[in-house]
């Protein structure tokens, strides 16, 4: 019943694609086949190739809820004792990389707690164009998710490799089928705090979070996994041995083993959120999804759980439940199994279990339709009977991950598996709690907006205080607007925000955030505050003393406000045209530094016309011929004739002579003095 429609390209439906590179080359990928063990990114990991392997879309249905549920707050029994002790026998799991494992989870051991960072740095080497956030260089694109993209990074000092994932707090512009603004993030807050409590070997390890409020992304430093999302499927046919499929399969099963042990269901288990170290390990990816217990598996259902989560083609019957007549199975931890075994068959004979071109159609044969398992390759009667137990469409009969651990075809060919049960015993890393706060506080929100807000509230503060009944309603909008700030989330505790986020008032704070983003918008676009200009470039010196500006700039020219800089454009990019004036042959755009918060620090906001004059005074100078200049003026120090030349043939005063501003120099030299 099930051949036919198993016989449909995989390709060709929407339920399981995505677009994402793979850092591997398809030779590096047919050598790790051939030997056995994965790739390894190269120096640049430039050259990923960009097949299209199959794989999922997140699915989610509604708003999310974080479960009241009892909260495990207070006393975490986070542990990091865990160790890998797969015993000699093990040693055959990893080939012949069992040392390289070893020594990998032993520097991941290294990192100790999750490292959290409140201040960004971009910065870009104009020269050779390397891209820079923190302490981490930027060196390319590994892949892209529904949500944010992940770059390939290397730490300055160590040289070591390491995946930056880059996740908008918010998503810009909430699409068709995708979960909206309130829900993104709520899956990064999620991810996050998952991430931070979970240390194991079998599941990604995250380094470090930057978190800086005043920036609109949160990047999550990970443990980078060379070989890349596991490679399952060629044409429809398996990519993999059997022998492969088992060892790959292990490692799942005790990755996924620690995380229900932790309470903490994956509901996105599947190929792609896969991801295989250079020694050979795979480990788990991806906690957008997941679902924290708060007091362990058994508690009763709540609404979160109950919610429709992660990738149609894996999704247990009991998540596909449409029969009116019959109650629906209790959803449990029962759902990764199903998944997992939907996996296992995806390694095993390179399709999907189930495979349809419309959702109702694959929900339908999900529940109804038998399993029906190829004959090639031949996984013997024990593979047939794990499959089957896997996929067990009641989820109270399903075979669980304890059993899935001493069935005959996991531990085939492994002479003393009782090694390997205590090696991998869940228990031995202790529980670890993940509280309602830690998920709720688990990221700053938009400080951008904050930002804005701040600076709309410091511009309107009068010299002297105003009598409190001028924040009557009856005022303009504008006076409501530090009310909004107060209101909004950002005012918010982390418990606080726990409980807004209990009562289903993420959209609210959405809307409020929504508001106020909109009413400072209208406010900096003259739209409501008609005194507020775009700044323009305007070289009339006179009108500001120089004694009220300083330029802290200068000596950080390089640094690009996060704001202003994405890491997939040119430095260039940023400076929008009106702002630039192209100064003829000499190849220079000169073009005023809008407004920054470095700026603002030395301004007096409770003068309207003086923050609007010396707005409009700080030029940036900058130029990108640098080369060009150079080469023209040989032996001269283009530190200092480029420049000067530059404000010559201008008619610009020379810098730092009284009555001036300072000059904001873009240049390759100069800023990175
Ligand atoms: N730690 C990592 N090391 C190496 N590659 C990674 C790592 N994390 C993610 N990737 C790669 O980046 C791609 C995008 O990852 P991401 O988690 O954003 O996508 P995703 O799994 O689709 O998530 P989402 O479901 O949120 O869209 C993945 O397909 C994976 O190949």
């Amino acid at each position: 019943m099930g051949s036919s429609n198993n016989d449909q390209n995989p390709n060709n439906t929407n339920l399981f694609r995505k677009h994402t590179w793979h850092p591997e080359t398809n030779d590096l990928k047919r050598e790790r086949r051939a030997s056995g063990l994965p790739g390894d990114f190269s120096g640049t990991a430039s050259e990923s190739d960009q097949s299209d392997s199959f794989r999922k879309r997140n699915y989610s249905v509604g708003d999310y809820v974080i479960s009241n549920g009892s909260n495990g707050a207070g006393g975490s029994a986070l542990t990091h004792s865990w160790t890998f002790q797969p015993g000699r026998h093990n040693q055959g799991l990893y080939s012949n990389n069992f040392r390289e494992a070893q020594r990998q989870w032993k520097r991941l051991q290294e990192w100790g707690e999750v490292k959290e960072t409140k201040k960004i740095k971009k910065r870009f080497d104009r020269f050779s164009g390397r891209k820079f956030i923190n302490d981490y260089e930027i060196l390319s694109e590994i892949g892209r998710g529904m949500h944010g993209k992940v770059k390939l990074g290397r730490e300055v000092n160590t040289k070591e490799l390491l995946a930056i994932k880059i996740i908008p707090k918010t998503e810009r512009r909430p699409k068709l089928g995708r979960a909206n603004s309130g829900s993104q993030k709520e899956k990064v807050r999620r991810e996050i705090a998952i991430l931070k409590k979970c240390i194991h070997p079998n599941v990604v390890r995250l380094r470090e979070v930057i978190d800086d409020p005043n920036s609109t992304k949160v990047y999550l430093v990970l443990e980078c996994m060379n070989g890349g999302e596991i490679q399952w499927s060629e044409n429809q046919s398996p990519f993999l041995s059997v022998e492969q499929a088992r060892q790959y399969f292990r490692d799942v099963v005790c990755g996924l083993e620690y995380l229900h042990y932790q309470g903490i269901i994956h509901r996105d288990i599947k190929p792609a959120n896969l991801l295989l170290s250079s020694s050979g390990c795979v480990k788990i990816s991806d906690f957008g999804v997941s679902y924290i217990a708060r007091s362990g598996l058994n508690e009763e259902n709540d609404v979160e759980l109950v919610k429709t989560v992660g990738t149609p083609a894996f999704f247990a019957p009991e998540l596909c439940w449409t029969d009116l007549d019959r109650p629906r199975p209790k959803i449990s931890e029962a759902i990764d199994v199903w998944a997992l075994g939907a996996t296992l068959f995806c390694l095993l004979f390179g399709r999907c279990p189930f495979q349809a071109s419309m959702e109702y159609e694959l929900f339908d044969k999900i529940v109804n339709e038998p399993l029906q398992i190829p004959n090639v390759p031949d996984i013997g009667d024990d593979g047939r009977d794990l499959l089957n137990r896997l996929l067990d469409k009641d989820p109270n009969t399903r075979i669980t991950l304890a059993e899935v651990k001493r069935h005959p075809w996991t531990i085939r060919d492994m002479p003393d598996f009782e090694d390997w049960y205590k090696g991998t015993n869940p228990e031995a890393s202790g529980r670890v709690e993940v509280s309602n706060d830690e998920v709720a506080s688990a990221i700053s929100l938009v400080g951008r907006l904050r930002r804005k807000l701040g600076k709309l509230f410091h511009f309107r503060r009068p010299k002297t205080q105003e009598p409190e009944s001028s924040t009557s309603p009856s005022d303009s909008s504008l006076r409501r607007e530090p009310d909004n700030a107060s209101n909004s989330s950002l005012a918010l505790s982390p418990t606080q925000l726990s409980d807004s986020f209990n009562h289903m008032s993420v959209d609210k704070q959405d809307k409020n955030a929504g508001e106020s983003e909109e009413s400072s918008k209208k406010a900096n676009t003259g739209e409501e505050v008609q005194h507020l200009e775009k700044p323009k470039i305007d070289f009339n010196w006179d009108r500001s003393p120089m004694s009220e500006i300083s330029n802290p700039v200068e000596e950080n020219a390089n640094i690009i406000p996060e704001d202003d800089y994405d890491e997939d454009e040119s430095f260039d990019d940023r400076t929008p045209d009106s702002l630039r004036m192209h100064s003829g042959e000499a190849g220079y755009d000169v073009y005023c530094q809008p407004p920054t918060d470095i700026h603002d620090n030395h301004m007096d906001y409770s003068n309207r016309a003086d923050y609007d004059i010396k707005r409009e005074q700080v030029p940036m100078v900058a130029w990108r011929d640098y080369e060009h200049l150079n080469r023209s003026r040989p032996g001269e120090d283009p530190n200092y004739n480029s420049i000067s030349g530059f404000l010559s043939a201008n008619g610009l005063p020379m810098s730092q002579a009284p009555g001036t501003p300072p000059y904001i120099f873009e240049h390759p030299m100069t800023s990175s003095h």
